[in-house]
């Protein structure tokens, strides 16, 4: 089997490719794993697993940070997103906000694998996808009243449907570097949330069997 590792930063696995002497580069080939670095957001994720997404893998693996909106999940802590949706496709009606499928224009929320998300030991969320990261009170309140997500990525998603599309098994896990909250940079911790993640990812590798 093949897994294909799928990061929108270089950065956010920097310390994977070092432990398994990758040079970093944004498509990357090696005999158990490729690793596919695609850039920050759901269009150039979408391009670039369009590009490179295949049934010649078994897995693909979303990884990276994100945002919590529960309280109750640490700065640092692993989650899979075993449940995403595309927050913000729809339309305006006044005050009020109508969601893809409401109007008629099918799922705007995809699913990973249940089969193998089960006997992973990390916390089970849904989240939500966006193509601007959340920083205001209304619109938290706003988005929190239509999804209650409990994690925001700008990928997610995007990555659920395209595994959906070729029918190919589909994990999402991420480490929390931030609340989301009222704008305050001073509060994220991105370097604990890497650290995490590459802990993981790299143990994953190594052992994973499926
Ligand atoms: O400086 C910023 O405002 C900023 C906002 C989001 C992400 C970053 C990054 O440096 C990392 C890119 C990566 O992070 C994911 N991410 C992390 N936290 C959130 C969030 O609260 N809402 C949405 N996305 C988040 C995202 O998937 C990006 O690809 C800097």
């Amino acid at each position: 089997m093949k897994i294909l590792v799928v990061a929108a930063t270089e950065a956010e696995i920097a310390a994977t490719l070092a432990h398994f002497n990758l040079t970093p580069n944004n498509f990357i080939e090696t005999e158990k794993f490729d690793v596919l670095i695609t850039g920050v957001g759901m269009v150039a994720t979408a391009f670039a697993l369009g590009q490179k997404l295949s049934s010649k893998y078994n897995l693909v693996l979303n990884v990276g940070i994100a945002g919590s909106f529960d309280s109750t999940i640490e700065l640092g802590e692993l989650v899979n997103i075993t449940q995403d949706t595309l927050a913000e496709l729809g339309a305006e009606d006044h005050e009020n906000f109508i969601s893809l499928p409401k109007m008629g224009f099918g799922e705007n929320t995809f699913s990973s694998f249940a089969g193998i998300t089960d006997n992973l030991g990390i916390k089970i969320v849904k989240g939500i996808t966006v193509n601007k990261v959340h920083g205001n009170a209304q619109s938290i309140e706003n988005v929190t009243q239509l999804y209650q997500p409990q994690t925001e990525s700008m990928e997610g998603a995007a990555v659920l449907y395209a595994a959906k599309e070729l029918n190919i098994t589909v994990l999402q896990i991420r480490a929390i570097s931030n609340y989301v909250e009222p704008r305050n940079r001073e509060n994220w911790q991105i370097g604990l949330a890497m650290s995490s993640l590459n802990d993981w990812l790299t143990n994953f590798l190594h052992n994973h069997r499926f």
